[in-house]
């Protein structure tokens, strides 16, 4: 712990030297980069280390600016060292993402001597993104889809892994550096620390500013929902207006390609530009959006989830016909939040229900979001109530073992030894769990813990979604019934 308060310290100081400042209206030579709008400190339920507030911050000011020059980019670091950029000439099929690992891992492989020393000294050890996951905190996100995604993002770290090998041996990396280990640090360095530069699609790394937490975006206007019309109201107005436009799907899916951040780099002022998102009191964590993400996007790039995600989804499998039936992207077609379908899925689902002969002159009713007729949306919440179900029943675990797994687990991080349970399942999970992690040293077994702790909290959170969304089609069921 001292350990790491002198390299903060050491590094705060190197920041203060690069001109990375925390007030726009400062001038002269200022002794600390921190301190006039912003401190370093911790948050152990929402992100542990971050930054509070110093003082009121109004939403919209300039709260954090890092030069260019202390900006560590693909560019810079190849730029000042011609033994990496003759390697990296000779590979010139890596990509940007890989060429930035490669890049980060040769500073890290310079030890003291690098430019970089302070900053790289205070960047996390590991981290817990799907692509860290064993099999076994793999296995524990239980959902196919969530399965696949980590199956698959392991796979792709190891194959750039594999890919830049040579590069690595080229430079001569200490061997400990040029491991699958090392490799899944560096990656998860810029993914979960990178910010967007438009000149350079693997971004950059930029002290300081990678301090700032994450909240979602307060609204996201890009949502592809449209006011749900459910009722009966609105079934009512559907049928006075008879035929419409279809929707534009096209407007929809460029709608979705562009994500909201509340920082940038400022080619004027040549820095990276950091601004309150809201009004902040004095010593609250301020935050930033890194953009829109389900809970499985931020575990596969940032490694933590949020209890409470306003963006979060529940995707379930649909039959091949319907998404056949739809011009909507597959990825519209989810459960949203508070468990009710969203738009395109619900007017798929409403298109899907009606008989074939009959789908050509109600397609524009579905597509304008309204219900076609009480009997097909009764139809559309039993079929969506009995996938949930189906989904839920073939879990291993129900949700009242979920959160009493995520207990067990809490004790078992507190050394507090172990938690009797009357679960066959859980008592199964636990027993896996030890007999894998057994063998390993400690860091290892704290870093397993914590993944498995975020699969049985991811699991449970998408668990929660299905939940809902039965409740949903029971009530919306219950009002049709009374029609
Ligand atoms: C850009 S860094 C933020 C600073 C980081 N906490 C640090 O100590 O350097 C992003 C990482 O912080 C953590 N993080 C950010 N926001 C979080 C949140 N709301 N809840 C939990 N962890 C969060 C995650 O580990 C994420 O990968």
């Amino acid at each position: 712990m001292a350990g790491e308060a002198a390299n903060l310290a050491r590094f705060l100081q190197w920041a203060t030297t690069l001109g990375i400042l925390d007030s726009p209206n400062s001038t002269g030579t200022l002794s600390a980069c921190l301190g006039l709008s912003m401190r370093v400190s911790h948050f152990p339920e929402a992100g542990g280390r971050g930054l509070a507030a110093t003082r009121a911050l109004t939403k919209g000011e300039l709260v954090l600016r890092v030069p260019k020059v202390a900006l560590m980019t693909s560019d810079c670091l190849i730029s000042s060292d011609r033994t990496l950029a003759t390697a990296l000439g000779n590979f010139n099929f890596l990509s940007p993402a890989q060429v930035l690992c490669i890049a980060l891992l040769n500073e890290v492989n310079k030890g003291r001597s690098s430019w970089w020393y302070p900053y790289l000294k205070q960047l996390p050890r590991s981290y817990d993104l799907l692509a860290s996951c064993s099999q076994f905190e793999i296995d524990a996100l239980q959902i196919d889809d969530a399965i696949w995604t980590a199956e698959k993002a392991v796979h792709k770290s190891k194959m750039e892994w594999k890919e830049a090998t040579p590069v690595l041996s080229e430079l001569n990396f200490k061997p400990q550096l040029t491991t699958f280990n090392a490799w899944l640090w560096a990656s998860a360095t810029i993914s979960s620390r990178t910010m967007h530069i438009s000149w350079d699609t693997a971004g950059c790394l930029c002290p300081v500013g990678d301090f700032f937490n994450y909240a979602p975006p307060e609204e996201d206007p890009h949502q592809l929902d449209k006011p749900e019309a459910t009722d009966i109201d609105s079934f009512l107005t559907s049928v006075d207006e008879g035929e419409k436009e279809d929707s534009s799907t096209e407007e929809l899916v460029v709608a979705n390609a562009d994500r909201l951040t509340d920082a940038g780099y400022d080619e004027g002022l040549a820095s990276y530009c950091f601004y309150a998102k809201r009004n902040y009191e004095r010593g609250d964590q301020v935050l930033l959006s890194y953009g829109t993400y389900t809970n499985l996007e931020l575990l596969e790039h940032y490694g933590f989830i949020l209890q409470d995600n306003p963006n979060d989804k529940a995707f379930i499998s649909l039959e091949s016909e319907m998404y056949s039936l739809c011009s909507w992207p597959k990825d519209s077609l989810y459960i949203s939040q508070d468990g009710k379908p969203s738009f395109a899925l619900l007017s798929t689902l409403r298109l899907w229900a009606t008989p074939v002969s009959k789908r050509r002159s109600v397609k524009h009713i579905a597509y304008s979001g309204h219900l076609i007729s009480v009997g097909n949306e009764a139809a559309v919440m039993e079929w969506t109530a009995r996938r949930c179900q189906d989904v839920l029943s073939s879990c291993w675990t129900l949700m009242v073992e979920d959160t009493r797994l995520l207990h067990i687990i809490d004790k078992i991080q507190d050394c507090n030894g172990e938690e009797e349970t009357s679960s066959q399942a859980l008592r199964e999970e636990i027993r896996s769990f030890l007999a894998k992690n057994c063998v390993t040293s400690g860091a290892k077994t704290t870093r397993s813990i914590s993944r498995w702790r975020l699969a049985v909290e991811w699991r449970y959170s998408y668990k929660r979604i299905l939940s809902k969304c039965i409740s949903h089609c029971a009530k919306t069921l219950d009002n049709l019934s009374t029609l």
